[in-house]
């Protein structure tokens, strides 16, 4: 069975590298996507990439990967703190999910604190930095049994 995983990243993520360095480190998310797109070669895992300032969009996105994908890697980024519908979207296509932060949100405002997607995520990386997504990626690999052996 191929194995096909999406990364998602939402709102503002795209300035990745350049917005407020201090919290998110000068990584672009296009580094992000070209490391993703080596590890998952690596590891025979298909990759799918997506990102969008709209919730709308990540929200149809995701419907467009019911039945065709396997797990799915989000960076939600604003909408992890409002968003009642990318949660509904997210349980409604039962796929499962890994929600991540480049930075330790806990240790930001307190209306960060909380996540309208955690408590049905498979599990939720926060403050590692880029390497998050390293950590995420080689979970899932372990999650599909993926290895680095595997041809996809
Ligand atoms: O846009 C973002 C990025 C973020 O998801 C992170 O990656 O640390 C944390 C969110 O609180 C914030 O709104």
């Amino acid at each position: 069975m191929s194995k096909t995983l999406l990364l998602i990243n939402g709102p503002n993520l795209n300035l990745l590298g350049t917005r407020e360095p201090e919290i998110y480190g000068n990584t672009t998310l296009a580094d992000v996507e070209d490391a993703a797109q080596k590890q998952t070669d690596d590891l025979g895992i298909k990759l799918h990439t997506f990102q969008s300032n709209h919730e709308g969009a990540i929200i149809d996105r995701i419907h467009e990967a019911r039945g065709n994908c396997q797990f799915i890697i989000i960076n939600p980024g604003g909408l992890t703190h409002t968003s009642v519908a990318l949660r509904d979207a997210l349980l409604g296509v039962e796929i499962p999910f890994l929600e991540l932060h480049v930075s330790n949100v806990h240790a930001r405002e307190p209306w960060r604190h909380h996540s309208y997607l955690s408590d049905k995520a498979v599990g939720v990386i926060c403050g590692l930095g880029v390497f998050g997504y390293t950590a995420a990626i080689d979970f899932v690999a372990h999650k599909l049994g993926a290895s680095k052996s595997a041809k996809p």
